[in-house]
């Protein structure tokens, strides 16, 4: 299960062999539209518009599809529920089966995640009442970053003060920079410990990665997901001394510029749209807005791409994620332009072909191999909380 703010991914996995029984998407939870995608292997999607007011109504949806095809929770083959979770703060650095203590846990740092820990709550709650007999595990978004060197998680603040308020850089989708970096490293015919990947997670929430080696050793966001890059609706990076001025000068609350900053900024608050498809299809149209809103979405990208050169030193893939960096060409193609200098160039006609896995888009012969490789949280959920599970006995 990958609960995020508004949406529930789901995948039914035999992990035997990996293989996908059915997958499926619930979106726009708790607005009037929500829809269902749900996906059973070899067959046709079923697609269903639908009110689903909260992340509880979206679980007991996605447990009736099943149910129709004969896969339902309450089959005695289920071996365990696989959560995301996206903070676990800085005592998860592992999956975890949970209990009491681990959703108590959950719950205290819904302050510094509060567009999802609470819907995964929610969903890991739903999940147990449904299934009370089975383990939940929490996969925590952070897991992958524990490995940050300190240098690169604390923020140059009095450390007292920090370390009072646990206040530190703890990064998130590391689920996804974890699966996609070995991902990369397989396609370049690698083994993970031997490659240095930069990974940017271009989705609604975006975040780039610098992966050492396998380990994570810097990445994007911070105590929160609203550092780093532009996002759908966050603005990520600013000087913190915007915040102050909203409220001394603009007379503004904590709570309204927290509602700006997360909801109503990056693409959306530049341009009216958080949609990559909407802008692509406004700028080839010659909207402006849409066009600077693109440019700042770009500039910010590369100033991580250059960043995180320096921090690996040397670089052997850069592989694009998630929705935007799985589909849209034209951010690949901008965020490297420019960056030959550095080994960095994309095939126009390899960039722009359509394809299914992962795949090299960088020109032959290439000093840095750039790709685009599909990430797949819920199979790598699922094989953490299968690999506890069966070492649980
Ligand atoms: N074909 C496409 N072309 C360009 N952008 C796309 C395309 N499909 C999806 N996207 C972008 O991907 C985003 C969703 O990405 P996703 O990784 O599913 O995000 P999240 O997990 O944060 O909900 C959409 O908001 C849209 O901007
Ligand atoms: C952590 C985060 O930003 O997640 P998402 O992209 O699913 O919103
Ligand atoms: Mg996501």
């Amino acid at each position: 299960m990958n609960s995020g703010s508004s949406s529930v991914k789901y995948q039914l996995l035999d992990m035997r062999d990996g293989a996908r029984l059915a997958m499926g998407l619930v979106e726009r939870i708790g607005e009037r539209t929500s829809r269902l995608k749900h996906t059973p292997a070899g067959r046709e999607s079923r697609e269903r518009d639908e009110p689903i007011a909260d992340h509880e109504a979206a679980l007991k949806a996605v447990a009736r599809e099943l149910a129709a095809d004969g896969l339902g929770l309450d089959s005695p083959e289920l071996a365990a529920i696989g959560h995301r979770v996206v903070h676990g703060g800085r005592r998860f650095t592992e999956p975890t089966v949970i209990d009491e203590a681990v959703l108590a846990e959950i719950e205290r740092l819904i302050p510094v995640a509060p567009l999802h820990n609470p819907a995964n709550l929610t969903g890991i709650r739903t999940a147990h009442t449904l299934r009370p007999d089975l383990p939940q595990v929490a996969v925590f978004d952070t897991a992958f970053h524990t490995t940050m060197p300190e240098s690169a998680a604390r923020y140059a603040i009095d450390v007292e003060t920090a370390d009072a308020h646990r206040v530190r850089r703890y990064g998130f989708h590391g689920t996804s920079h974890a699966y996609v970096s070995r991902a990369t490293a397989e396609l370049l015919g690698r083994r993970p410990e031997d490659v240095n990947v930069i990974v940017l997670h271009l989705g609604n929430g975006a975040s780039a990665s610098a992966v050492r080696g396998g380990r994570c050793v810097d990445t994007s966001m911070g105590l929160t997901p609203l550092e780093g890059l532009v996002m759908g609706t966050r603005s990520g990076d600013m000087d913190p001394a915007v915040i102050f001025h909203l409220m001394r000068v603009g007379g503004m609350s904590a709570d309204e510029i927290d509602t700006l900053l997360n909801k109503k900024s990056g693409l959306i608050g530049l341009c009216g749209d958080n949609d990559m498809r909407e802008i692509r299809r406004r700028v080839d149209e010659g909207d402006e807005r849409a066009a600077l809103a693109f440019d700042i979405y770009i500039h910010r990208l590369k100033k991580y791409i250059g960043a995180y050169y320096a921090v690996l030193g040397r670089v052997d893939a850069l592989a694009f994620t998630a929705g935007v960096g799985e589909n849209a060409s034209a951010v690949r193609e901008a965020a490297v332009a420019g960056l030959e200098q550095l080994g960095l160039a994309v095939d126009s006609g390899l960039n722009a072909a359509r394809g299914e896995g992962p795949r090299l888009i960088s020109p032959a012969g290439a000093r840095v191999a750039v790709a685009v490789v599909p990430t797949d949280e819920e199979l790598e959920i699922a094989t953490q909380t299968y690999a506890l599970v069966a070492k649980n006995g």
